[in-house]
């Protein structure tokens, strides 16, 4: 694989996909959406295919996105016991989110040291790796839409407009800041009392809801909004090397 190679990392989360473009080392672009990118002008060698999915959603993406890329090697990424230097905590290796191990694998190259990564998605991962590269395992939890959607779902009268959700001063005083709020501090406490277990941990976070938790978070933290692509890239390489 020359160093330029173009690569394009497909990363299928449950609430949006993410699409990287690299060339060598370097992003080019990153796209999110539903489905593949039109017209991009990249032309990738090679397609690294990172899906949380059901198997027929994750079939109908990658036909979807093969048919924009036909001459494209394709390589779909699966949840390892060791891969990169760095070994998975999970007695079944391969139940572990894809997303999960791959940012896990990320965070270690990265930072070199004990980590502990945290991506804010449709659920929030919570994931400790150790300097040695030791997966020590991790969390789940209800990502704040998923939080705000079953309050919503499960009652009848937490209703509120999108406009209502604003920033206020002391206590939530209307059912918009109170659920808002309610799962932000559920969340934040969840993050809080794992920090206390790993306070000597470099704490890394991704997530399209990072942003929103970061600035109401009183840790030391570092943003990586493409922490699994990245890991996605270090994967896909290695085992195109394997397959050379
Ligand atoms: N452009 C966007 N499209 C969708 N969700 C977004 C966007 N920007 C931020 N978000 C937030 O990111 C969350 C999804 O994060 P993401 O990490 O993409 O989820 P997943 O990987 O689980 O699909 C959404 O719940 C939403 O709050
Ligand atoms: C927990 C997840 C659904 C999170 O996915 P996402 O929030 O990116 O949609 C995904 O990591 C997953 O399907 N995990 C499998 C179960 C496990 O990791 O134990
Ligand atoms: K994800």
């Amino acid at each position: 694989m020359s160093v330029e190679s173009r690569i394009l990392v497909v990363d299928a989360g449950n609430t949006s996909i993410k699409f990287t473009a690299f060339e060598g080392e370097k992003v080019l672009w990153v796209q999110r959406g539903d489905s593949c990118p039109v017209e991009t002008g990249f032309a990738p060698e090679v397609i690294y295919f990172a899906s949380v999915r059901s198997k027929e959603q994750s079939a109908l993406l990658h036909a979807d996105v093969q048919a924009e890329f036909p001459s494209s090697e394709w390589i779909t990424l699966t949840s390892q016991a060791t891969a990169c230097f760095v070994r998975n905590a999970y007695i079944e290796p391969e139940r572990l989110g894809i997303d999960r191990w791959l940012g896990v694998i990320a965070a270690h190259h990265l930072i070199k040291g004990d980590a502990v990564v945290v991506d804010a998605g449709t659920a929030i991962k919570v994931d400790v790796v150790n300097r040695e590269g030791v997966h020590l395992g991790g969390y789940i939890a209800p990502g704040l839409a998923m939080m705000t959607e079953s309050l919503l779902s499960k009652t009848a009268r937490i209703r509120f407009d999108s406009h209502e959700v604003v920033e206020g001063e002391g206590l939530p005083n209307s059912t918009a800041r109170a659920v808002t709020e309610g799962c932000h501090e559920m969340a934040l406490g969840f993050l809080e009392r794992i920090h206390h277990l790993y306070p000597e941990f470099k704490w890394v976070v991704t997530g399209g809801d990072a942003q929103a938790l970061l600035n109401r978070l009183g840790i030391a933290l570092e943003c990586f909004p493409n922490l699994v692509a990245l890991g996605a890239k270090l994967v896909g390489d290695e085992q195109l090397r394997g397959n050379k």
